[in-house]
């Protein structure tokens, strides 16, 4: 994987996490956030798919866990934190749109469910966060408010109906057809809730449901929640 020396110390309070299940809005909603503060972004679901994809571009299956810390140990990967550049390179491979591709969304709860490989892209996205060159960084996934960075000032809990949100990537997924799109959602949080628990918000994490929102609406809610938990640790603490 990409080398995680950093010349910066990783400091939590630079971090947004958010956190939530498959199409639960966590991309589109905090490249929005991102762009509106100012803020870097990073997808750390990118990283997860990059490395599935470079796993079955090696012939691999990412239910082998030696596959998968093999090539892992290897990753070239390159993902900038600027919200308008979504490319995710593995070496000279532009795989932006590869990873997105039904068979790499098949695959990456496997190399998820590796716990050196966890260990190791967390600290890469420590490390990211430390030398960004921006004021902070909305950072999404799947335990960022509980294991990448429980001490952030700000996390929240991204959800929406388990239907809403099926429905939501057939709508992406055109030409798909929309049971078979909700099954792979469905199934894919099955596997991953096995190995990190997106599901219920950890205590201090503020949930925000979108399920009767439209997505300015929960662009909104989440810059609320910002500004309130900003807002509240610039107060004086008594006691
Ligand atoms: N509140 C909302 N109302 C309507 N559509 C939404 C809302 N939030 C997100 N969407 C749409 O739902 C789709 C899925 O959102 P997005 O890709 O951001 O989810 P995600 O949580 O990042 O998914 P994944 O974890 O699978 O990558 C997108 O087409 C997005 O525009
Ligand atoms: N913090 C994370 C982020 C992602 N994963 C795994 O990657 C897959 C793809 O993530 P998307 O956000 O792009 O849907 C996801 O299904 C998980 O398997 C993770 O484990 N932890």
């Amino acid at each position: 994987m990409t080398d995680t020396t950093t010349s910066s110390a990783y400091d939590a309070d630079k971090v947004i996490a958010i956190d939530g299940p498959a199409g639960s809005g966590k991309s589109s909603v905090s490249k929005a956030v991102a762009r509106r503060l100012g803020f870097g972004y990073l997808d750390t679901g990118a990283a997860y798919r990059a490395l599935a994809w470079y796993v079955l571009e090696r012939g691999g299956d990412t239910a082998d866990a030696d596959a998968v810390r093999a090539a892992a140990s290897d990753l070239p990967l390159r993902q900038r934190l600027d919200p308008d550049d979504r490319r995710v390179l593995v070496g000279g491979t532009d795989v932006t749109a590869a990873i997105r591709e039904p068979r790499v969304s098949a695959a990456v709860s496997g190399v998820a469910r590796v716990p050196e490989v966890r260990v190791q892209v967390n600290e890469m996205f420590r490390a990211v966060v430390a030398d960004a060159e921006y004021p902070a960084v909305v950072v999404e996934g799947r335990d960022i408010t509980t294991v990448v960075a429980p001490d952030a000032p700000v996390r929240i809990l991204l959800t929406a109906a388990p239907e809403v949100r099926a429905a939501r990537r057939a709508g992406e997924l055109a030409g798909q057809d929309a049971a078979a799109v909700a099954e792979a959602l469905h199934r894919r949080d099955a596997s991953d809730s096995a190995v990190v628990d997106f599901l219920h918000a950890a205590p201090g994490v503020d949930v925000v449901d979108s399920t009767e929102l439209d997505l300015p609406q929960t662009i909104d809610a989440v810059l609320a929640v910002i500004r309130r938990r900003r807002d509240a640790d610039k107060e004086p603490h008594h006691g």
